[in-house]
């Protein structure tokens, strides 16, 4: 039923790849956004997003989480993640348009994102998966990527089975259906001397889910 939300577009220059992960619905699209122009958006987010490490709490300790992060939406999308409690910074102009173009390919809407800024291949996510009441049962996740290309993870929930895939400078991953029901996922840390990159994921929250 959702696989028309993959319907090849017009105005995208290139078409998706569906990853063969059972229980899932997952698209890729390389070069989503030209080199050119992802070089550029990269440059200014890093510049011009107000980015912060949070410190979470985990066994009773705060730890300080491996990256920086920027929380963006509209004012009622307040995000809770491991017991940290967002407030959203308004909509920055390349986030707006970045997110209209993802609702273009999904045909679903979306009111926030998340900046996860890698700075280097020490910085990391843990394995997890969206499944946050306020995102809903089946979320639909638009996952941009700018920077230095990381191997994103999927592990099956139930089989434990792996499978890896390379998120590129200027692509696009949606995840949608069962795959966060079904499915980890998490960017592991590297020692290689990399550069950074920075993941926005578009999301849509319901905040009277978040209330309850
Ligand atoms: O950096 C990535 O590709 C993953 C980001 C992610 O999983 C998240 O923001 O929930
Ligand atoms: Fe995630």
């Amino acid at each position: 039923m959702q696989l028309n939300l993959f319907l090849p577009q017009a105005d995208t220059a290139s078409q998706p790849t569906f990853l063969p992960l059972p229980d899932a619905e997952v698209a890729y699209y390389s070069n989503w956004i030209k080199a050119s122009e992802a070089d550029q958006l990269r440059q200014q987010l890093e510049a011009e997003l107000p980015w912060r490490q949070d410190t979470i709490k985990l066994f009773g300790k705060a730890v300080k989480i491996p990256r920086l992060q920027s929380w963006h939406g509209e004012e009622s999308c307040v995000y809770t993640y491991s017991g940290l409690t967002m407030r959203p910074h308004p909509w920055h102009p390349v986030l707006l348009m970045l997110k209209k173009r993802c609702s273009k390919v999904t045909h679903t809407p979306f009111n926030s994102a998340l900046a996860n800024w890698y700075r280097h291949g020490q910085d990391s996510m843990g394995m997890h998966a969206d499944d946050e009441p306020e995102l809903g049962t089946e979320p639909t996740i638009a996952s941009v990527s700018l920077g230095h290309a990381r191997p994103f993870i999927f592990k099956h929930r139930y089989s434990g089975e792996k499978y890896v895939k390379l998120l590129e400078h200027g692509s696009l991953l949606i995840m949608a259906g069962k795959t966060q029901q079904y499915y980890t996922h998490g960017i592991a840390k590297t020692a290689k001397p990399i550069d950074g990159r920075i993941n926005l994921t578009f999301r849509y929250i319901n905040s009277r889910e978040a209330e309850k």
